[in-house]
């Protein structure tokens, strides 16, 4: 029961102001739309608020984008104080990146209310790892409401932004009999191996898509043809053998537009897993945390 027009009275410009604060800081942090919209998807699947997943497992040291939320939330104040959810922030601060990168835009139904609590043992455990396998990722996708395409096309988000060595550097050496991950092309291989040397500083970074490495397009899907894909969680998708995730990525990797329409379709769908509305949850004043705490 989201609306894309439910401030239409009580804060009409929430849109553009979201914005606005996003055009800026990208200015001069290229990666923060990426940082945004990653922070989207983790709060979505856990379907939880800020604080909690801030220090889960899966997520330390890679939330990103906290202060960048307070000062969006600082401007949505300043015209319209006390009505626009941290939660509905985020929703449209992921559609400005993607659009503002050069990815598609479109209505994000709002009305979410900020959760009235913070559990860190469900960020932990409904959050997918890299390394845990296509099933498993696709059981967590499907234990929320997301489907195989669902999946595949929020997947492709992973078309701009970075990743720690340690999110994939098992694949580098010792992933199967003591050999790299099969399925790495031998020249980007020999690529991260120079960037993640083993034993060498996880937290170093990377791009996800080393084609095109901040802009919002289908490239993602052309990189896992040519084995590419930079998380193993990336490559199953195209390299599993008889999934049916590999015609999905067929047919987003050679059409541009038909990536673009189901990625927003399924932003959508991830945006509607579970919602607060009504008179459940509050409005954050501190996006950090639950009022009067
Ligand atoms: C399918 C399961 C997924 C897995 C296993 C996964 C895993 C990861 C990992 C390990 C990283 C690197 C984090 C780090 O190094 O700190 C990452 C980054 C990122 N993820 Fe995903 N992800 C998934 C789905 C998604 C979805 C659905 C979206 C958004 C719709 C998304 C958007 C991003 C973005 C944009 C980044 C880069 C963030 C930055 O540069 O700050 N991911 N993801």
């Amino acid at each position: 029961q989201l609306s894309t027009t439910f401030y239409a009275s009580t804060c009409p410009n929430v849109s553009s102001i979201v914005r606005t604060v996003v055009q800026q800081v990208m200015n001069s942090d290229s990666r923060i739309g990426a940082s945004l919209i990653h922070l989207h998807f983790m709060i979505a699947l856990s379907s939880d608020s800020i604080q909690s997943e801030k220090d889960a497992g899966p997520n330390a040291n890679s939330a990103r984008g906290y202060d960048v939320v307070d000062n969006i939330k600082t401007a949505v104040e300043n015209s319209c104080s006390g009505v626009v959810s941290c939660a509905d922030i985020l929703a449209l601060a992921a559609e400005s990146s993607v659009s503002l990168s050069g990815g598609p835009s479109w209505d994000v139904p709002l009305g979410r209310r900020d959760s009235l609590t913070a559990n860190r043992a469900k960020a932990n455990t409904a959050l997918p790892s890299p390394s845990e396998g296509l099933a498993n990722i696709m059981a967590k996708f499907s234990a929320v409401g997301l489907d195989t395409t669902d999946l595949v096309a929020l997947s492709g988000a992973h078309t701009f932004g970075r990743a720690q060595c340690r999110t994939f550097s098992n694949r580098l050496y010792n992933f199967s009999g003591g050999n790299p991950d099969p399925t790495l092309d031998s020249s980007y291989l020999a690529a991260l191996q120079q960037t993640c040397p083993q034993n060498g500083d996880g937290t170093k970074l990377t791009n996800l898509d080393p084609s095109s490495a901040d802009t919002f397009d289908n490239k993602y899907f052309t990189n896992l043809h040519n084995n590419r894909g930079l998380l193993q969680s990336d490559q199953e998708l195209f390299s599993t053998t008889g999934s049916v995730t590999v015609s999905i990525v067929n047919s987003l990797s050679s059409d541009q537009s038909a990536f673009f329409d189901s990625f927003a379709q399924s932003m959508i769908n991830m945006g509607n897993i579970s919602p607060l509305t009504g008179s459940k949850g509050e409005i954050r004043a501190d996006c950090k945390k639950v009022n009067g705490s």
